[in-house]
């Protein structure tokens, strides 16, 4: 475990403890509960129907804007049952009220596969997430592993299976639409990801005696192609174009899925839909759900734009796989934040000891200006 980390959040202090502390620039910028009606909420009724003038058009045209915009739209008359939608939220909250030893029967710590963790799976965060997770992967069905998926509270085995069979379901029928709007066959992204993944991760984000200070999930884009996610009435879900100078959040959406763009996604469509950067706040009133649906290529699916238009150069400088995709972001992930933490160790000394007059500054000394890090593997990055 990470130093300064603790198996569990410390809800009941009054102040927030360090490790959980952002920095000045990483902070909430607008609250959970302010809400905004930018991102569209598209009606996929009608989205069967062929021909001139179809709704199926009109669908299209309005996700394909979002995706330009901001790589996110939200979807309704989605075709999933509303009762498996209220059963797997009422079950994923059931999950988090078990006791703490429960819980931990899956602890996913040291790189396994699927499972409960606090904050984040991957190690090296400087700043620990404000949030508890419990996650596993449902496609390909042969490689699921029962064993890293809770078996209590009851029901949660066969309710999962049929939720994640019905998002997967809306999943293709969304990334149709999205090869249509690239001028290729409808199957065209779906095959793109080989043999589909999904991995769904279930948040929690208990309420927190000082959420100004904090994220319950920090700044990111998501790895995968698209990821629906599902998200209760209480707001914590933001999203920023600016590079994270402004922020909206997310407004909540009865029974709606929140589609969010992900880098794969980005790739693929050679940048022409965003990727979409978003984070999650908390707040000090109340604790909040949110159950990510992640559509991921496989990890030997060959990453590589599908259409390039006129006038403009690929994105990518050579088709690489998605492992190594996934690999090369995440080492750039905690390569940042090591580059940041030095910077500020740096400023710290600065102010400590001023230069004096005609003197220059110099580096800092001491571990933490070190060379380069070398990239990291898998393992090195996992918790
Ligand atoms: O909880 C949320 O609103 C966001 C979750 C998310 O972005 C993720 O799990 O990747
Ligand atoms: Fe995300």
């Amino acid at each position: 475990m990470a130093p300064g980390a603790v198996p569990f959040l410390p809800t009941e202090e009054k102040a927030l403890r360090e490790s959980f502390v952002r920095d000045e620039d990483e902070r909430p910028k607008v609250a959970h509960n302010v809400f905004s009606d930018e991102i569209p909420v598209i009606s996929l009724a009608g989205i069967d129907e062929e021909g001139e003038g179809c709704r199926r058009k009109e669908i299209c045209r309005r996700i394909v804007d979002a995706c330009e915009d901001w790589g996110i739209f939200q979807v309704v008359d989605h075709g999933v049952d509303a009762g498996l939608i209220a059963d797997m939220s009422r079950l994923a909250g059931e999950f988090f009220a078990l006791p703490s030893e429960e819980k931990l029967r899956y602890d996913m710590s040291g790189g396994k596969k699927g499972g409960f963790i606090v904050s984040s799976h991957l190690q090296g965060e400087p700043v620990q997430d404000w949030r508890e997770i419990v996650t596993f992967f449902s496609y390909p069905v042969r490689a699921r592993d029962y064993a890293r998926w809770p078996d209590r509270p009851a029901g949660w085995r066969s309710v999962v299976e049929r939720y994640s069979e019905s998002l997967m379901a809306v999943a293709c029928e969304l990334l149709g639409v999205l090869s249509e709007a690239m001028g290729l066959e409808r199957g065209a992204l779906s095959r793109a990801c080989v043999d589909m993944d999904q991995k769904v991760v279930v948040n929690f984000y208990p309420k927190c005696p000082q959420p100004e200070l904090t994220l319950g999930l920090k700044r990111h884009t998501d790895p995968g192609t698209i990821t629906l996610l599902l998200q209760d009435q209480v707001g914590g879900l933001q999203a920023t174009r600016d590079g994270g100078a402004t922020w909206i959040t997310v407004l909540p959406v009865a029974g709606a899925f929140v589609v969010n763009l992900g880098d794969h996604g980005h790739y693929l469509s050679n940048g022409r839909f965003k990727n979409a950067d978003h984070q999650a706040v908390v707040n000090s009133s109340c604790s909040r759900l949110s159950i990510a649906t992640f559509q991921n290529p496989s990890p030997e699916a060959v990453v590589y734009p599908l259409a390039v238009r006129e006038g403009e150069a690929p994105v990518m400088e050579e088709p690489i796989t998605f492992a190594e995709m996934y690999r090369r972001k995440m080492s750039r992930d905690v390569e940042m934040s090591r580059l940041k933490k030095m910077a500020k160790m740096e400023a710290k000394q600065k102010e400590a000891a001023p230069a004096k007059d005609g003197e220059v500054a110099g580096p800092a000394a001491g571990p933490a200006a070190g060379p380069a890090a070398k990239p990291k593997t898998m393992e090195e990055i996992l918790a």
